[in-house]
Parts: structure tokens; sequence; C-alpha cells
């Protein structure tokens, strides 16, 4: 199925720091670009700093920015944001930050200035008029919340027999979940 190629929106973006490139998508299909350090930055395990990007932004009103983790800092690292995604209203004008973490237990992680921390994804966004009612419609799930599909690994443990609809993956069997 192909569909009209949707017209970018126009965001205008100030270089607080004139040497830091302006955000740029790696490839046509990508979802975020890319937001890098202002500052290089040593982050011990278990730490949290809070990075410059030295950039601003002016969203057009109806949009806001999401600021994402990168998977590939993640998996290799342990690099995460404890915030994710975090939120750039349409109205900020302030310098975008990136609050990242260090989930590794044992290494130290060294960013150098201008290395990608993060990708910022434009969305729009709905805004909601709130309506209290005495009493909301039915649905399917009701107020089912939290684990009530079941089908989580912690919870086989329990009872095996009531978890049989999926397949547990032990990080020690799996090269590619170890350490995370
Ligand atoms: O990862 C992030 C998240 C937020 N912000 C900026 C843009 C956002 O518009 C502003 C406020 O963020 P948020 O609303 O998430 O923070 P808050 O703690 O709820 O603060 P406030 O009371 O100012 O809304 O901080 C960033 O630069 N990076």
């Amino acid at each position: 199925m192909t569909g009209q190629p949707r017209q970018p929106v126009d965001v205008l973006v100030l270089r607080l720091d004139p040497a830091m490139p302006l955000p740029a998508y790696a490839h046509p299909g990508d979802a975020g670009c890319d937001l890098r350090t202002a500052e290089a930055a040593e982050i011990a395990p278990g730490e949290r700093v809070v990075l410059p990007t030295g950039l601003s932004i002016a969203l057009p009103d109806g949009y806001a920015a999401f600021v994402h983790p990168r998977s590939g800092l993640a998996a290799r690292y342990g690099v995460a944001l404890p915030n994710a995604p975090g939120t750039v209203d349409a109205g900020y004008r302030g310098e975008i930050k990136v609050i990242v973490t260090n989930l590794d237990p044992r290494e130290t992680v060294r960013f150098e200035r201008f290395d990608r921390i993060a990708q910022l994804v434009v969305q729009q966004v709905e805004k909601a008029r709130f309506h209290e009612v005495e009493e909301l419609p039915g649905s399917a799930r009701a107020s089912g919340g939290f684990g009530s599909t079941g089908g989580h690994a912690a919870a086989r443990r329990d009872d095996p027999a009531q978890h049989s609809d999926f397949i547990a993956v032990g990080t020690d069997q799996n090269p590619d979940l170890r350490g995370q």
C-alpha cells in the first residue's frame, strides 16, 4: 500500500552552540533525528547527568517533540533516559536537554562533544477537552490493567501451569540480551 508522502513540518532551530550540527535524519524513513551532546561527559554506573544539546526549537502549535533513547546505546552500554520519552512542548524555547543515566552495573560511559546521545521525534498532538461523567461507557478490557492478560516471564516462575502461552528467554542463553 502506498500513500502520498507527507510534507515535512517546518521547525525553527536556534543554535545556542554555533558549532552544533543542525538536527538531521540519518535515513529518509527515520522517525527521529539525532541529538548530540554539546559537552563531553563521564557517567559512572548508576549515575545520571543532564546533557545540553546546544539547540532550542520553536514547534508549531499542535506539535510536540519527544526525546527518545537510542537503542544502540541502550543495548551496548546500558544508556537510558529515565524520563523517556522526554516531552518538548511547543511553547518551550529553552535549550533541549537530555537526561542520561548509565544502567550498566560495572562500566563507566564516556561521551565526547558532538556524540549522538538521543533522538528527537516530532509529532502532532491532540489537545483534549475533559468532560466529567457519572459513569464511563463499557469496553472489552473494562478495568483490567497491569498484567491482566498474563504472559510475562516473572509470573511463570510462580505458577508455570498457568502461563504456557509464551517462551521465556533467559538472558544467559541469548548473547544479544546479556548485560541488559
Ligand atoms: O527530555 C527533556 C524533557 C523536557 N525538556 C524541556 C522541554 C519541556 O517543554 C520542558 C519541561 O519538561 P516537562 O514538562 O517534562 O518537565 P516538568 O518537570 O513537568 O516541568 P514543568 O513543570 O516546567 O512542565 O523541559 C527537555 O529539554 N528535555
